[in-house]
């Protein structure tokens, strides 16, 4: 015999809802016209058939989520739902985390965390059933990869889903720096075109020479883009990629010293913490600028500000920082730098598609079937 709960689910489904609250177009990328293979009408209808769902969701593995999620806010997390996990939320709680985690440690097979959260040895050893930690960022700087190795915790992010809104935002930060887009809207708010006249030329982007320091996804795609406008591009990488025909320079100074515009889209990693510093930003030179959309911490903040205190540097779009949310307070004067709240990713379609990647990532695991993102070294 079925529960309400349970024909509530059947009943849903059959009117079109999926079990995420949404229609079935929902569950289909509209943008890649992909179908996420874990979330079929027949295994819904399977699990709503025969899941008693209202005892069930006590006794359902948890997913923790230590911090609110931004994301999730966004798609509305009342259209998030599984009968295979539900989440626990441990902001929610008024318990000291350490005894949270403890007191609940045995259902705690999964973690959901994002770009501000950290996932530490020290918050992983309260958790000895989680086996998969799941983030909705790119980057993974935030999670201590070695223990998840070396525990055997398997780790998924957000795979390429955001490529295109980085790579968009990258090449808008660096049109905003060379044709003064945000600091003449200044101008014009402030009244000054009409008292002060002409504002001063920027520069042409056709021509630049472009160094894109990480040739991954959201570098690459970058890299197409501003070809698109007639840029010539090369870039530094771990290593040189095959079958792609952009000069490849081995280290970052001489990728500096070799163009106009740095664009940092790597990973933060010991290797890359503060590789972009004050001798690879002298070698970019007077005239260069840089694009920071990969993590704050690849660039030594110190030495950059000085740089451009100095004028060693022509300008810098960025959209990540050292100290989030501090940003050194030098830049706000200064009409050559553009700063965003690191949001190259936001955007509500992507959240879609992040949604059900997550979702996803989640129900893969807890069905024992290979995860959709998961992240490989
Ligand atoms: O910065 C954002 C991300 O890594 O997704």
């Amino acid at each position: 015999m079925q529960t309400d709960s349970n024909m509530c689910v059947l009943l849903k489904y059959i009117t079109g809802q999926n079990r995420h609250g949404f229609t079935e177009e929902g569950l289909v990328s509209k943008r890649k016209g992909k179908k996420n293979p874990h979330l079929s009408r027949a295994s819904v209808l399977k699990m709503a058939v025969s899941t008693d769902c209202h005892k069930a969701q006590q006794d359902f593995p948890k997913v923790l989520i230590l911090k609110p999620i931004s994301f999730l806010a966004h798609v509305g997390e009342r259209h998030i739902a599984s009968n295979k996990f539900t989440f626990l939320k441990a902001y929610d709680s008024s318990l000291p985390l350490h005894q949270f985690l403890s007191t609940h440690s045995p259902s705690i097979k999964a973690i959901l965390s994002s770009v501000g959260t950290p996932i530490t040895a020290d918050i992983l050893q309260l958790l000895p059933e989680v086996g998969v930690v799941v983030t909705t960022s790119v980057g993974l700087n935030q999670v201590d990869l070695p223990e998840c190795r070396r525990r055997g915790i398997k780790v998924a992010n957000a795979g390429s889903v955001f490529s295109d809104d980085v790579a968009d935002f990258a090449v808008g930060l660096l049109i905003d720096v060379l044709r003064k887009v945000s600091a003449s809207d200044a101008y014009v708010r402030k009244g000054l075109w009409a008292t002060k006249g002409d504002y001063p030329l920027g520069s042409k982007l056709g021509g630049k020479r472009i160094g894109i320091v990480g040739l991954g996804n959201i570098g690459f795609a970058v890299a197409k883009r501003l070809e698109a406008f007639g840029c010539s591009i090369s870039y530094n990488s771990r290593k040189r990629k095959q079958h792609v025909s952009y000069p490849f320079y081995e280290s970052v100074r001489e990728l500096a010293a070799n163009c106009d515009v740095l664009v940092i889209c790597c990973e933060l990693t010991d290797q890359t913490r503060h590789m972009i510093n004050k001798e690879v930003l002298s070698a970019l030179g007077k005239e260069g600028v840089i694009v920071n959309i990969g993590r704050g911490a690849i660039i030594n903040e110190k030495e950059m500000v000085q740089c451009l205190v100095q004028g060693e540097i022509a300008g810098a779009g960025l959209d990540v920082f050292e100290n989030e949310p501090d940003v050194p307070v030098e830049l706000f004067a200064m009409d050559n730098v553009v700063l965003s709240p690191h949001i190259a990713v936001f955007t509500p379609e992507s959240f879609l598609d992040l949604r059900d990647l997550v979702m996803g990532n989640l129900e893969a695991f807890f069905s024992n079937k290979p995860l959709l993102s998961e992240y490989r070294d």
